[in-house]
């Protein structure tokens, strides 16, 4: 432990007296506590051999930056909240044993790995522990049922498994391996299988109530690292939230979660298309409440390390709005209402109006909202939370610059990476099928089976032929334990409820990007109606009808403003959209915009138009 590469001692050296300096600065009511046991020495670091890739080059071994990690050394562990797991019991054992002898593969797949227990639920599947018996490897093996039911979802599949194979990163959830399915044409399930954390930060934040100075920062540190890496790949990663950073109680953090993240091209200009963006509220940079700019860029995402940091500081979302113009109140409440310059750059012309006509509201001192936190964890904290996004920091001016980070910014432990190349993600320019996604991720999967890979860029795969696979064999054990782990769950299953949009509205022209963005308003209006006619039944828009009810009333009560009020802005595309959010089944922080509901917003813009016939 300690000694790094190159200067990695040294700077190890650095970090640890740096701990040292701020634990001094702090009265926490851990600092006296002399039980040893209590913290920990052993750190269990993964040690990957394996490089940290660009396209082009080698930046920086992940042994490199993993040692650089080691100095977690004396962090007090966290608590990882127990799961309530089911447990393949010997019954189980032995039907499964069976089963294993009845699905040999020739790729060894359906011995390699031991379903353990499930540890987690999503929308789109359920995350079980398994064992690799090749290596005794602890894995997660994440199940994505029915992957094609939409090709919205299917698509979203595929990036996040694409996006998660190029970037390879200590601080990003690493894909170990994912199942060969017994059918190129005909599957519909996956099994990814991805390294196996403890818990995430949102549970972490629940169950630590004595978080130190220390464990923010290297939380912070962690985030901001992997945040660099994924921009200097020029990828968004757009729906950063404490769910989906997973940790380990020895303080490790990794972001999950790709299914949202957008590759940016230089050519083609980033626009936010608000039936598109469906990031959790809490989160979401001010930016995206309502189309404000044209572009969006990484300051998005450093906007919602900001509202994450705020969290861990003290224990509660920071701006918990119900909609999309309360979460612009909570905003201002603390930040002050914008500069008239920033005011200036929103394009949207309801957004801009409900923003001049905003009863001035003076900003609250960061000092006085964050009373026990470092000062300079506060100033950074100021500094990631500017309304203006070209106000915010990168994240590699973070490291490099802010002082709460002063004597540990190295870039040896902090590896960029090359852009991802665009041929990579053509995909999200056109309009695809179902067999066109299935063909694609079929492909990506071949990505972890060399031989197979092979055969199929030869052209000598027998497509009809079925495989033997271990799937079939995952697929009984995956419902032997959803049926047990459902029994005991307090939470009911979850709904997708990613939808992206359908090619034509995500794709901007590529000429001119501040007309054509102009327009993309019309064709996004226009286009919700279209869009919805084809949509399931899935999201009853109830309460979008509430808010209709809601909104009628409010206006007819003498808020006669019509451009100028939260109703007024809800009722434009960008906003009215993002209000129908309280249908699903989730926790209250996570928004969809499925565009079912896109439907019912129409519906409700059409209603109060006609108020004002
Ligand atoms: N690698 C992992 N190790 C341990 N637990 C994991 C891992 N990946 C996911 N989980 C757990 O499983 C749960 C569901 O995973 P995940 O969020 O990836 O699913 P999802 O279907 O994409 O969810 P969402 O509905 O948020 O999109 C998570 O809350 C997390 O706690």
């Amino acid at each position: 432990m300690g000694g790094g590469v190159g200067g990695g001692g040294a700077i190890v050296d650095g970090f640890r007296r740096w701990f040292q300096r701020r634990s001094s600065r702090f009265n926490h009511n851990n600092n006296n506590n002399n039980d040893n046991n209590k913290y920990t020495e052993k750190i269990q670091n993964t040690r990957n051999d394996q490089v940290l890739l660009s396209d082009d080059g080698v930046d920086s071994t992940s042994e490199e930056v993993g040692q650089h990690q080691e100095d977690r050394v004396r962090l007090k562990l966290i608590k990882v909240p127990k799961r309530t797991n089911h447990r393949l019991t010997s019954m189980d054992s032995h039907r499964k044993s069976m089963l294993d002898k009845e699905f040999f593969t020739e790729y060894g797949e359906a011995t390699q790995y031991e379903i353990q227990e499930v540890v987690g639920k999503g929308s789109y599947g359920v995350v079980a522990s398994a064992v690799n018996t090749h290596t005794g490897e602890r894995v997660a093996i994440k199940k994505i049922n029915d992957v094609f039911e939409n090709v919205s979802d299917a698509t979203r599949i595929l990036r996040e498994i694409k996006l998660l194979r190029l970037l390879r990163h200590p601080d990003i959830v690493q894909i170990k391996h994912i199942m060969l399915p017994p059918s190129r044409r005909e599957f519909k399930d996956i099994y990814v299988v991805f390294e196996l954390m403890e818990s995430d930060l949102h549970q972490v934040i629940k169950a630590n109530d004595d978080l130190t100075p220390e464990h923010y920062q290297f939380f912070l540190y962690q985030l901001l690292r992997a945040l660099k890496y994924i921009h200097t790949a020029n990828v968004f990663h757009r729906d950063l939230k404490p769910k989906n950073i997973l940790a380990n109680a020895d303080c490790k953090l990794k972001i999950c979660d790709f299914g949202l993240a957008r590759v940016s091209f230089n050519d083609t200009p980033s626009t936010i298309f608000w039936t598109d963006y469906v990031a959790t509220r809490w989160y979401r940079a001010p930016e995206l409440c309502g189309c404000f700019f044209s572009k969006y860029t990484p300051a998005i995402d450093i906007w919602s390390i900001g509202c994450i940091f705020a969290e861990m500081l003290t224990g509660k979302p920071l701006f918990p709005g119900k909609n999309v113009v309360q979460q612009l109140d909570l905003m201002t409440d603390l930040l002050g209402t914008p500069s008239y310059e920033s005011i200036a750059r929103i394009r949207n012309e309801k957004a801009k109006r409900y923003l001049n006509n905003m009863r001035k509201k003076s900003p609250i001192p960061f000092s006085q909202k964050f009373p026990n936190a470092d000062p300079l964890a506060v100033r950074l904290l100021e500094r990631l939370l500017a309304f203006d996004p070209k106000n915010r920091p990168s994240a590699e001016e973070i490291r490099f610059t802010d002082p709460y980070f002063h004597g540990l910014a190295n870039a040896d432990y902090e590896p960029c990476t090359q852009p991802i190349s665009k041929f990579l993600f053509e995909f999200e320019r056109r309009r695809m099928t179902k067999e066109d996604v299935r063909e694609l991720i079929y492909r990506e999967i071949l990505e972890y089976h060399p031989q197979m890979l092979q055969e199929y860029l030869q052209g000598t795969d027998l497509t009809s032929f079925m495989y033997p696979s271990g799937v079939d064999r995952f697929k009984q054990q995956f419902a032997h334990l959803e049926e047990h782990h459902g029994k005991g769950e307090r939470t009911a299953p979850r709904l997708r409820q990613h939808a992206s949009l359908p090619r034509e509205r995500v794709c901007a022209p590529i000429d001119d990007p501040v007309s054509q963005t102009n327009d993309f308003e019309k064709r996004t209006a226009a286009s919700v109606g279209r869009t919805t006619l084809q949509s399931p039944p899935r999201f009853q828009a109830i309460n979008v009808s509430e808010s209709a009810n809601k909104k009628v009333t409010t206006m007819q009560n003498g808020a006669n403003k019509p451009n100028y009020s939260a109703c007024s802005l809800m009722k434009s595309p960008s906003i009215s959209a993002s209000k129908c959010m309280e249908v699903k089944e989730r926790d209250c922080e996570d928004e969809a915009i499925p565009e079912q509901n896109a439907e019912a917003a129409e519906r409700l813009s059409q209603k109060v138009a006609a108020l004002y016939a």
